[in-house]
């Protein structure tokens, strides 16, 4: 097998330096090709010393000459903006693309890198929540897969291996619960920040870790399976599982249920979606099933967590609702995180939105690109 040719984006947050691992786990398969981050410069140029990727990318252009400066002698190119990152999915040179950057910011580049007919590893839930329809348009009129890298959807993806899809009766999606799982309601009016951060199975970025403690990260995983997946919403359900040992399920129509377990860690589906749905051997620490007496299983608290049914909803309703629902909670986490609003504000802030944006029923890519622009504003202006 030739040398994958890898372009991360996003390579300075959490997924991205786990995909780096992965890279250095196998630098006779894998070579990272491009390197793209938000504004941590510092880190980006620590990574292309170490792994001398032919292009970096700051997504902020001030930052850029920082990042040239540093990078020139060592003959490595640099580019900055939103643009060049999209223009790096064309690259012919690049095989596959690993979109991990977080929220909305995944969307362009993972058309674009359709449209260049590469392979997605996708982290970036958040680009088929906003326009999964569109997404999956696009790639029917492409040579583009996409390989999830999500944890429920890679256990579901490996759990569909060999399956006929007229088989499947229910995806069953495991949920941790969060860091809130057994607290009441009221609680909820005081949980601080570090509170919300302190996700009981898995070291994430911020702001999945806060998605997970609200748990719209399943009504977002939810939306997600049903367009990797093609499935109908009423064939999706999310469990919790507090222990976040098996990461998924699939229930067949005859009555069996396949199961992927592991470790909570994400090197895992990173190396399996690098992989193409190949095993590459690791001596990374597996799963002892001995060290776990009890693994468990409930139905979720919608009640105390609402928003998971958004998903059914945006899902029943189609067009622009769910991209609403994304920008609107994507400003009310940033407001939480940075002190501004409660915990449960992060709700009030996506219900609102969604009275207030028009719907859009059949939207184009310039119509996701308004609603999520007006979303914003719209929420910011509700903080
Ligand atoms: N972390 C996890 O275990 C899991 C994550 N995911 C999904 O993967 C995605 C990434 O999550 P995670 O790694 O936790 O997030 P992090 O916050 O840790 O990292 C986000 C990355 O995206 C970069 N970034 C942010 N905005 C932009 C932008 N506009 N242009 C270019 N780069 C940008 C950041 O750069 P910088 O830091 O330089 O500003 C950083 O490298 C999310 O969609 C998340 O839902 C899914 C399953 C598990
Ligand atoms: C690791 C991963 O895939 C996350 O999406 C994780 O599942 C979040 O945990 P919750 O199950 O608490 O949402
Ligand atoms: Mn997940």
């Amino acid at each position: 097998m030739a040398q994958m040719q890898i372009a991360v984006l996003g390579s300075t947050g959490s997924i991205g330096v786990q995909t780096l691992d992965i890279i250095s786990e196998y630098p006779e398969l894998f070579k990272a090709h491009t390197l793209v981050a938000g504004r941590n410069v510092d880190r980006l140029i620590e990574q292309s010393i170490k792994y001398r990727p032919s292009l970096a990318i700051i997504s902020d252009d001030r930052l850029y000459m920082r990042l040239k400066e540093a990078l020139e002698p060592y003959g490595i190119a640099t580019a900055s903006g939103r643009k060049a990152v999209a223009e790096a999915m064309q690259q012919t040179s690049v095989d596959t693309a690993v979109i991990a950057t977080v929220g909305y910011s995944g969307l362009e580049p993972t058309l674009k890198a359709i449209e260049s007919d590469k392979r997605i590893a996708l982290a970036n839930k958040e680009t088929l929540v906003v326009a999964g329809e569109l997404v999956n348009r696009k790639l029917a009129q492409s040579q583009s897969r996409i390989v999830p890298v999500d944890s429920e959807h890679s256990a579901i993806y490996q759990c569909l291996v060999g399956e006929q899809p007229q088989s499947v009766r229910r995806l069953i999606i495991t949920a941790s619960g969060g860091p809130f799982r057994t607290k009441g309601i009221d609680e909820l009016k005081t949980v601080t920040v570090n509170d919300a951060l302190s996700h009981p199975n898995w070291d994430m970025g911020a702001k999945i870790t806060i998605d997970s403690a609200t748990m719209i990260n399943k009504a977002f995983e939810i939306i997600e399976a049903r367009w990797l997946f093609d499935i109908s919403p009423e064939k999706i359900k999310a469990v919790v599982h507090p222990q976040s040992i098996v990461h998924s399920m699939v229930e067949f129509i005859d009555g069996s249920v396949k199961a992927q377990l592991g470790l909570p860690d994400m090197h895992l589906p990173i190396r399996y979606a690098l992989g193409d749905a190949t095993r590459l051997a690791t001596t990374r620490p597996g799963l002892s099933l001995a060290d776990y007496s009890r693994l468990e299983f409930f139905e979720p608290d919608v009640e105390k967590f609402p928003m998971i049914n958004l998903s059914y909803h945006a899902l029943e309703r189609g067009g622009n609702v769910a991209c609403v629902i994304n920008a609107a909670n994507e400003i009310a986490v940033a407001a939480f995180l940075a002190g501004r609003i409660s915990f449960l504000d992060i709700r009030r802030v996506v219900e609102k939105s969604l009275e207030k944006m028009p719907y859009i029923p059949s939207p184009a890519y310039d119509d996701y690109v308004n609603t999520n622009f007006e979303t914003r504003q719209y929420a910011e202006s509700i903080i």
